[in-house]
């Protein structure tokens, strides 16, 4: 085995120990005099690492700082994360990464992942090869086509396929080398950034969907040959390429879309834990959306799936789901509809009206995933809380400027009758004397989850049965005191033992439907702990190291 010495080793991100050399490494790898002459432990490194952090007097500057600690220590930037996950996950991922993708370009330091463009059509395949890593397992892949609710930023999405995975081990405890995130890049129709002389992508405009989805064939294609272990995230694309895409793929390989999928989990979970606290079934559910796109669509999808294990035939619980766009309620006279939103285009009279569609079609819930901060007003916050005891509102839309209400607006405006969660977490809310906690329905408590048991078990397609299975899984570890308050999802304090016993059961299925790839283990949740990683220093160096 050849091993890095010296500089090279302490330049490795995946090796490097820092401070934490034993003086027989030291002596041995050629340290001695290039770090100070302490052995320290992890614990010490995070204490500085959080003695550093604290001088940073914003979240885009404690996430610029975690990923220039990540370009030099992988295992200390997990342990840092994974420390206090609550803490953490706002930083690193929702809402500041909203914020770290729209400066890409010129928050920029050091290469992460592959920026693979549209003008290299016929290499792909070639151009795989140069990632460092064989067996590559997870690809997280935008064309940064819809990020969050951002839009169209181009090649500064790259910030989200590099955080999602980022999630994978830091929620589930995916080991890391096994990740590869990935631009697409097909130009973008962003003027701002085409302008910009940092911005990082190719100037050019969008393509045709047909250019675009011949270069993505060809990419999927070569994965398959590079990386045969490999399953592929689709994240952040526009909504009908996401829904198209995961459609042209999904039986053929290992492939799924978070955004239709893992959005369409956690809506479930929340769901399944809404009825709790109201005492009803999912099936006496009525959902009106704002917003009609990947996230609306695979959200419909699921819980009509949900609501069909219930007993409902299809049609019943399609006929619970009514959708508005930005031209309003769809209803069976609209014609601009893609086929994929007519099933919920019901007989109605048209309205571009939110409140009068509250109103009319008087639904129980309502989830907001349209990108427009805001768009739960008092008015529509009244109308649903008109129409029921305990209203659930899900305003899902992301970063925090665009959740459709805030937590605050929900209960104040309900008189506290709201059963609310958003994507990013709001704080509690004291009201009437009452103390309400605000979940945060986002996908990061499915996927990596998912991602976990596709991980262990190898399995050779991903179908969304395994999503409702990890909804049930993330729905049943809330305590019931925390219902009692409104809390529709587990504490963040706790997410990887979440995450562990959620992926168990999701393995479990896997292995019932004949998924997987390898030998069915006796104990479930032992053989997920078996591949979960730990962010801790090897205590012997293996360094066929990759470079970062
Ligand atoms: N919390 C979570 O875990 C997740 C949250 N999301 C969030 O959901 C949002 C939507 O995602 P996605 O579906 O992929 O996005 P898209 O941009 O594909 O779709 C947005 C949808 O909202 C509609 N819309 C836009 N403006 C309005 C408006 N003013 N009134 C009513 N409808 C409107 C659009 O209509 P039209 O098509 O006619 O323009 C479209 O149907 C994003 O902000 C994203 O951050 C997504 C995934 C996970
Ligand atoms: C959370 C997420 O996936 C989104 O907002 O797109
Ligand atoms: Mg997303």
């Amino acid at each position: 085995m050849s091993h890095k010495n010296g500089i090279d080793l302490l330049r490795d991100s995946f090796a490097n120990k820092s401070t934490a050399f034993t003086e027989d490494e030291k002596e041995r790898y050629g340290l001695v005099g290039l770090v100070p002459d302490v052995t320290e432990t992890e614990d010490i490194q995070v204490q500085r690492v959080l003695l550093q952090l604290g001088t940073k007097s914003t979240d885009l500057g404690r996430y610029i700082y975690l990923i220039d600690l990540l370009d030099h220590n992988e295992t200390l930037f997990y342990r840092t994360i994974m420390s206090d996950p609550a803490r953490f996950l706002p930083i690193i991922y929702d809402p500041t990464i909203g914020e770290a993708c729209l400066k890409f370009g010129h928050i920029y330091r050091q290469p992460r992942g592959m920026y693979l463009s549209i003008t290299r059509r016929g290499k792909v395949k070639e151009i795989l090869k140069n990632w460092p890593q064989k067996d590559v397992r997870f690809i997280c892949v935008t064309d940064g086509g819809r990020i969050l609710g951002l839009g169209d930023i181009g090649a500064n999405g790259m910030g989200i396929p590099i955080g999602k995975l980022q999630l994978y081990t830091g929620c589930a405890g995916v080991p890391p080398q096994y990740l590869l995130p990935m631009y697409l890049d097909a130009g973008t129709n962003n003027e701002q950034y085409l302008h910009d002389p940092l911005y990082l992508g190719l100037r050019q405009t969008r393509p045709s969907a047909e250019a675009l989805y011949s270069f993505v064939d060809e990419f999927v294609e070569a994965v398959q040959e590079v990386f045969p272990k490999c399953c592929i995230h689709f994240e952040d694309w526009t909504g009908s390429d996401a829904v198209h895409l995961l459609e042209r793929y999904r039986d053929k390989y290992c492939v799924y879309n978070d955004d239709v999928q893992g959005t369409a989990g956690i809506v479930l979970a929340g769901m399944i834990n809404a009825a709790k606290i109201k005492g009803t079934k999912l099936s006496d559910e009525k959902y009106l959306f704002l917003g009609a796109s990947s996230a609306g669509i695979g959200l419909a999808g699921l819980l009509c799936s949900a609501l069909v294990k219930e007993g409902l035939t299809l049609e019943q619980a399609q006929s619970q789901v009514y959708m508005f766009d930005v031209n309003g309620l769809l209803e069976s006279t609209r014609t601009d509809l893609f086929d994929f939103q007519k099933i919920y285009a019901h007989k109605h009279k048209p309205t571009r009206d939110f409140v009068a569609a509250i109103e009319s079609i008087r639904p129980t819930t309502i989830i907001g995933v349209s990108t427009v901060g805001g768009t739960f007003t008092q008015a529509v916050v009244e109308a649903v809380s008109g129409v029921n005891e305990r209203p659930v509102i899900l305003a899902l839309s992301n970063p925090t400027e665009h959740a459709e209400c805030t937590a605050e607006q929900a209960y104040t405006w309900s008189k506290g009758k709201a059963i609310y969660a958003a994507g990013v977490q709001f704080p509690p809310v004291h009201f009437n004397g009452q103390t309400f906690l605000p979940g945060q329905a986002n996908n990061f408590y499915i996927f990596p989850a998912v991602g976990m048991a596709i991980f262990a078990t190898q399995a050779s397609r991903v179908t969304d049965e395994m999503f409702i299975e990890a909804a049930h899984a993330v729905a049943d570890q809330v305590p019931p005191d925390l219902l009692n308050q409104g809390l529709l999802y587990p504490l963040q304090s706790g997410i990887l033992e979440i995450e562990i016993q959620t992926a168990a059961r999701v393995a479990i299925l896997v292995f019932d439907s004949g998924l997987a790839r390898v030998k069915r283990p006796k104990d479930m949740v032992a053989f997920i702990r078996e591949h979960v990683y730990k962010p801790e220093y090897a205590a012997e160096l293996a360094i066929e190291t990759t470079p970062a």
